[in-house]
Order: C-alpha cells, then structure tokens, then sequence
C-alpha cells in the first residue's frame, strides 16, 4: 500500500479537470466548487447536480469523451468515468505532463486519493485509511464530528486571532516560538468546554503578547 503524504492545496483559481459525470465526479466537484477552483467536466453525461451547476456557470463542460490532449494546462486532475480503460489513460497522460490525478476507481494507480473532510471555518479534518476502507473514513470522520463540536471550532478562531497578532507585532523568530508554546499551555480549550472563557478582544490579545514579550526579551537576547 502507497505511504500517502496528505497537503492542503489552495485550489482558488486552478484548473482542475474531471473526467467522467457521475454520481463519484458529482462529489469530487462539490469540493472543488467551494474552494473556487476552475472546474472543468468532460463527459458525453452528468448528472442532474452536475448539470444544474453548469447552468449555474460553476464549471466548464465538454460534452464528449476524453481525449488525449484534455489534460493540458490542468492542475489537478480526476479520473472518474465507470470504464476502468479510460481512468487508466487519464492516468497515463496526467503522469506524463506531471499533473497529480485520482484515480476514482483504483485508488492505487493513481498519484492521490481525497480523504473524507469534516470543515467547520478554519478547522479542517481528514481522514483517510490510505485506500483501505472508504467506507470507514466517513465513519470516522462522522464520530470525529459528533465529539469534537462548537467548542474547538471557538477554539480555532481564538489561536487565529492571537497568532495573526503575534505575526504582525513580534519578528524575533525565538520569541515568537516562545509566545506560540505559551499560547498552547493556557489550555483555552478547557476553559472553553467548561463554559469560563470570555473571548479576547483585540486590547487584551495585544496586552497579552506585551506582556509575555516584557517577560521574555532578557532571554531572547
Ligand atoms: C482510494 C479512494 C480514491 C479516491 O476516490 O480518492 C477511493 C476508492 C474507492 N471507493 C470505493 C467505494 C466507496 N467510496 C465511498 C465514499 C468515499 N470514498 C472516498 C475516497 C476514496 N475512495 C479514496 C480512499 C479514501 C481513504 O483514504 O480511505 C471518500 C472518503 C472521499 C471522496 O470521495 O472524496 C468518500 C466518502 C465521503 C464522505 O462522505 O465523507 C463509498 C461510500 C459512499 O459512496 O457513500 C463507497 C462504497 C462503500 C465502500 O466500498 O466502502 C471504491 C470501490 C468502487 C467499486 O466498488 O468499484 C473505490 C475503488 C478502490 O477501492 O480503489
Ligand atoms: N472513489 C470513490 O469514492 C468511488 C469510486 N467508485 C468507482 O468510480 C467510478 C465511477 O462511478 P460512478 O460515478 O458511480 O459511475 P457512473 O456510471 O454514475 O458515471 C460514469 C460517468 O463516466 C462517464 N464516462 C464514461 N465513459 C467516458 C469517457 N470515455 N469519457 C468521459 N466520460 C465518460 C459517463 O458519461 C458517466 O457520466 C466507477 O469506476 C466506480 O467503480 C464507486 C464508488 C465510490
């Protein structure tokens, strides 16, 4: 089994082609629409969704079979028609001109898998059993979302709005490192789950930072 390597890829503005218009290309594209992506279907057929967002102009459609040549220009790249021949020639072009590609029907021959994602803002959760059980990866992910509810998602907002403060006041690399471990040591998400926490405004995000910046600067230097 491959050793998968999982990235976050900001998709905003980048061509990804999907070839094939069924029900698996219907939910390979629901992701791609959200992040903005250029999404291209080429298939004779789609479904009802897919072609509802055609007509939505959220994706380019080429109504035919794929044809060696498709691929160019593509950053991303879908293999999900029913014919096991044709997935296997997306393949083979995409990893001729190097672009990544799934391949829906035979995770292993192609050069990514998409994990099941559970999104709440910025919190993003994947999971994946490197091909082994789909099936199970929702599963997962499912009981991820039952245990894991508003509170760190309330969490996720607050280490946002500290570290972009921190970013944008201290430049010493170490100090800042040091403010990140303390950040993580005020255990905020306890406080959170039992209901004490009262969010930082941006006064006392900055107090905070002076403040540990004043009591670690000997050190730094
Ligand atoms: C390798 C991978 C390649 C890829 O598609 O990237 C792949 C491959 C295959 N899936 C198959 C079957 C099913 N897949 C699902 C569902 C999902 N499949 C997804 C990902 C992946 N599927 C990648 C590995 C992910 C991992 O790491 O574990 C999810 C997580 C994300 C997504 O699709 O974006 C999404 C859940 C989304 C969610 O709800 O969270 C269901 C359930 C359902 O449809 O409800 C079934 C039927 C039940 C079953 O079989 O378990 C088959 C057999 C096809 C056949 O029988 O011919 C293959 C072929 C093979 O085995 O290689
Ligand atoms: N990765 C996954 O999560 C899953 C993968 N699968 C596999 O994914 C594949 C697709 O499944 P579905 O979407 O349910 O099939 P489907 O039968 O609903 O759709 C197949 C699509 O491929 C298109 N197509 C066929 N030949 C084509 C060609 N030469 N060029 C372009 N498009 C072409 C058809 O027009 C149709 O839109 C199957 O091989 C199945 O084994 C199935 C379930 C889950």
């Amino acid at each position: 089994m491959a050793y998968y390597v999982p990235v976050m890829l900001d998709l905003h503005g980048r061509r990804c082609v999907i070839v094939g218009g069924g029900h698996v290309a219907e939910r390979k594209v629901s992701s791609l629409v959200d992040a903005g992506a250029e999404i291209v279907v080429i298939s004779p057929e789609m479904t009802e969704t897919l072609r509802h967002r055609y007509e939505e102009g959220r994706l380019l459609w080429m109504n035919r079979n794929y044809q060696r040549g498709d691929l160019n220009e593509a950053f991303l790249v879908f293999a999900a028609t029913n014919q096991a021949e044709v997935n296997d020639a997306v393949v083979q072009e995409a990893n001729y001109l190097n672009i990544p590609v799934n391949h829906t029907g035979d995770g292993e021959r192609g050069s990514f898998i998409t994990p099941s994602v559970l999104r709440r803002e910025k919190l993003v959760v994947a999971v994946s059993t490197s091909g082994a059980g789909p099936g199970a990866s929702r599963d997962l992910c499912r009981t991820i979302n039952e245990h894991y509810g508003d509170d760190y998602e309330m969490y996720i907002h607050f280490l946002s709005s500290v570290r972009s403060e921190v970013k944008r006041m201290v430049h010493h690399e170490g100090l800042r490192k040091k403010i990140f471990r303390l950040l993580s040591e005020l255990d905020i998400l306890s406080q959170i789950s039992a209901g004490t926490f009262h969010n930082w405004d941006q006064d006392m995000i900055r107090c905070w930072i002076e403040e540990v910046i004043a009591e670690h600067q000997e050190e730094m230097r």
